[in-house]
């Protein structure tokens, strides 16, 4: 009788006697390893967040689009050495297909673009929020998913789509309060990595595996990265001239290590000129030494992350004009962005600028004194959800007391009760809470009162 819980507590009080009855073990409340649950306080601060990343979107002309969180393996399996695939969250179905939990959204947009085999509208700028997986050994207790703004422009080959891209981006940390005291974004061009590797003939198939080792160069010392270039294929020589290059924080100093006319530094000036046009040039910085950890990178990649503190990265992205044809599909321009949920909302916790989301915020609370009145009460809760009011409608038949705690602890604007010597003159009590005040209104003129009251 009763549920697994409730048997397991009858099994635990009568211990003494379970040598029959088989001791039933709790199920285990928490979510899965590495995972969340978002309780109504936390889905809140989620909803903030995704409006605030949709309403961004919908700003610069994106279109959202969605993909399943489960997706074929053969979509990462790139022999770059990336964390992001060193991670999947890969198993056999019970078909006999290997598949994954997606660690990204990009390659299911690629996906999306090639099945429709050219006959999308180019370019395309979409959006999309996906929950994206890993599965890390549980060492450090990482966490498993995060949920991650992505923005991407597909068949632009110009630098423009890049601009455009890290206008949004700095667009959603004006919204949300960050100056460019706060956060600033890192802007570099693997052009440069492929132009120093060209002009010393290292084949270019070297070229994916030589970024992500590069990108690791931030977090460990290059002797420990040495050999795993050396491995590469890549001289002594090459590897004392790419990171002499990579150290570069302006493109004054790095022009003047480079042959002259360097592409991809034509085209990171004409980039930050861009971010000038848009207003955006404070927040952007060029260095040389970003490189980011995907694969498929091909140009352009940017950085944002937080000045003050342990300079974690918020977001990042970049161009990625192959990404189609390793899939087989046609060559196509493309450059976008990944924003996840999880340091973008440290941060505002520590600026102290996340708004507060404990209380549900519902308009109104109606509530009968006494259960012989509960149906006038659903009668009036039903004319104010009917103006479009919010309203919490008592379900019992609780005292006054309780209910103004419920009632403020929720963040309620007001409390209409439905009093016995009030309700004889067919009228309800009306209670501001803000301001502590009640007064009588007609239930005729409810709907009136509802208009006048929240017409700001
Ligand atoms: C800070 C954080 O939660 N990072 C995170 C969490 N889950 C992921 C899952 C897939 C790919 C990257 C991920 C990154």
């Amino acid at each position: 009788d009763g549920d697994l819980l409730s048997r397991t507590a009858d099994a635990a009080v009568d211990g003494r006697k379970s040598t029959t009855a088989a001791a039933v073990v709790a199920l285990d409340s928490n979510p899965p390893k590495g995972t969340r649950d978002f309780y109504p306080p936390d889905m809140r601060l989620r909803s903030w967040l995704f409006d605030q990343w949709r309403s961004v979107a919908s700003l610069y002309g994106f279109s959202e689009y969605d993909a399943p969180v489960l997706e074929s393996e053969s979509l990462y399996t790139r022999k770059a050495g990336e964390e992001v695939t060193g991670q999947l969250y890969n198993f056999v179905d019970k078909g006999g297909r290997n598949v994954a939990l997606r660690p990204e959204m990009t390659p299911s947009l690629a996906r999306m673009v090639m099945a429709k085999k050219g006959g999308l509208p180019l370019p395309l700028k979409w959006f999309s929020i996906p929950q994206c997986w890993r599965y890390e050994r549980m060492t450090r207790g990482r966490r498993r998913e995060h949920y991650q703004w992505n923005m991407d422009v597909w068949g632009v080959s110009g630098i423009e789509a890049e601009a455009e891209l890290l206008s949004a981006m700095v667009t959603f940390f004006v919204r949300v309060g960050l100056t460019s005291d706060d956060v600033g974004i890192k802007v570099n061009s693997r052009g440069v990595i492929a132009e120093v590797l060209a002009e010393l003939g290292v084949p270019e198939d070297k070229f994916a595996s030589t970024c992500v080792l590069v990108d690791k160069l931030e977090k460990v010392p290059l002797d420990e990265i040495r050999e795993d270039l050396e491995a590469l294929g890549l001289e002594r020589s090459t590897i004392e001239r790419l990171t002499s290059v990579l150290t570069n924080t302006s493109i004054e100093s790095i022009s003047g290590v480079l042959p002259p006319g360097s592409r991809a530094i034509e085209q990171l000036s004409a980039l930050l000129d861009l971010c000038d046009a848009y207003g955006i040039r404070d927040w952007v910085t060029f260095d040389a030494s970003v490189v980011r950890g995907l694969a498929y990178y091909t140009g352009v990649v940017f950085e944002a992350f937080d000045r003050r503190g342990a300079l974690r990265a918020i977001a990042g992205g970049g161009r990625y004009d192959r990404l189609l044809e390793t899939f087989g599909g046609e060559p196509t321009p493309a450059a976008g962005f990944g924003f996840g949920d999880a340091v973008i909302v440290e941060l505002l916790r520590e600026r102290n600028i996340l708004p507060s989301f404990e209380g549900s915020g519902f308009d109104i609370v109606v509530f009968a004194m006494g259960s012989d009145l509960y149906r006038a009460a659903v009668e009036v809760a039903s004319v104010l959800r009917a103006e479009g009011r919010t309203v919490d409608l008592i379900l019992e038949d609780k005292k006054a007391k309780w209910v103004f705690k419920h009632a403020s602890r929720n963040e309620a604007g007001y409390c209409v009760i439905v009093a016995e010597a009030e309700y004889e003159n067919g009228e309800v009590v009306v209670k501001d809470l803000s301001v502590g005040e009640q007064r009588t209104v007609k239930i005729g003129a409810l709907g009136d009162w509802a208009k006048e009251a929240f017409q700001s």
